[in-house]
């Protein structure tokens, strides 16, 4: 089997990976992903017993137990250019063998939930709903530079939301469904609908300060847009690249939004940690 170079996989003197500082047995089988690197201590805070604490610039890292599952908690920061690092870099310390720099021949899946925030674009989705994300829409480019393969049913809705939003110049999205068995279990009775992941926070999720908008109506097309029982409920920055890393590198992945901003409602929560608290405790109540 082929070596990866020094260049192509990058692993610090210690026998860390570069950017996110760890070793392969710093980690667990079971990952939660965040955005805000505060809020990996919120989420291991639970846990029974904490048996690793590492971090480097934005990806903070917590592993230990609840209970007697193993679980780690990591931040990415914000934007599919750090879920980038992050997806691949987990996939290296669970399925290349770092003294020999080649692939394992037996491939682990990890089953890694994103706890992140969000605005809701659906009138009846409230601020402090929990909600699940059927679907990562992509307007990000990140996936563009990876070989990446859709399902039917993923062809068929993509091909609608294209011809939705084909009027807007140089938005070329890509789409993937939540893990199945993540969204029944963990999702279940959450609210659910695809996520957009803008590679933005201010005009590609539509709010306009100074700058002006290019794409009018941003919001109001993606509250209209519509194919059976599929629609667009929010809006973030990371879900369409974690599904679609996920699938690649064969990971399982559940993305898990508390919704503090109502796009529609011009509304932005006055106490965002206590819908983020009552995300966390859902999903740690589920694993
Ligand atoms: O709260 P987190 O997990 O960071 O998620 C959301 O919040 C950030 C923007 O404020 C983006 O990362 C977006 O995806
Ligand atoms: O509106 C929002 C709220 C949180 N995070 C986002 O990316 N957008």
């Amino acid at each position: 089997m082929q070596k990866l170079s020094e260049a192509d996989l990058i692993i610090n003197p210690d026998g860390s990976i570069y950017h996110l500082n760890l070793l392969p047995e710093d980690i667990a089988d079971t990952v939660i992903t965040v955005g805000d690197l505060d809020r990996v201590a919120e989420i291991s805070k639970h846990f029974d017993s904490i048996e690793v604490k590492k971090g480097k610039r934005e990806f903070i890292t917590h592993t230990g137990y609840l209970g007697k599952k193993r679980i780690t908690v990591l931040s990415t920061g914000i934007g599919t250019d750090n879920i980038d690092i992050v997806f691949n870099e987990l996939d290296a310390l669970v399925n290349i063998d770092f003294d020999t720099r080649e692939i394992k021949k037996e491939l682990k899946s990890l089953n890694i939930i994103r706890i992140g925030t969000s605005g809701a674009v659906q009138e009846d989705i409230p601020m402090g709903t929990i909600l699940a994300s059927s679907y990562g829409l992509g307007f990000d480019a990140l996936m563009h530079y990876y070989i990446h393969e859709i399902s039917g049913d993923e062809h068929s809705l993509l091909d609608s939301i294209k011809s939705h939003f084909s009027h807007i110049k140089n938005i070329h999205p890509y789409l993937t469904a939540a893990d199945q068995s993540l969204l029944r279990t963990i999702g279940s009775g959450m609210e659910q609908g695809i996520t957009v992941t803008a590679p933005g926070f201010y005009a590609p999720q539509g709010r306009q300060v100074r700058a002006k908008n290019a794409v009018p109506n941003f919001i109001s097309l993606l509250t209209n847009f519509k194919q059976s029982n599929n629609r667009v409920t929010n809006l973030e920055m990371e879900t369409a690249g974690i599904y679609a890393l996920a699938k690649t590198l064969g990971h399982k992945a559940l993305s898990v939004n508390a919704i503090l901003a109502s796009r529609v409602k011009f509304e932005f929560s006055s106490e965002p940690n206590k819908i983020v608290d009552k995300a966390i405790k859902m999903v740690l109540d589920r694993l």
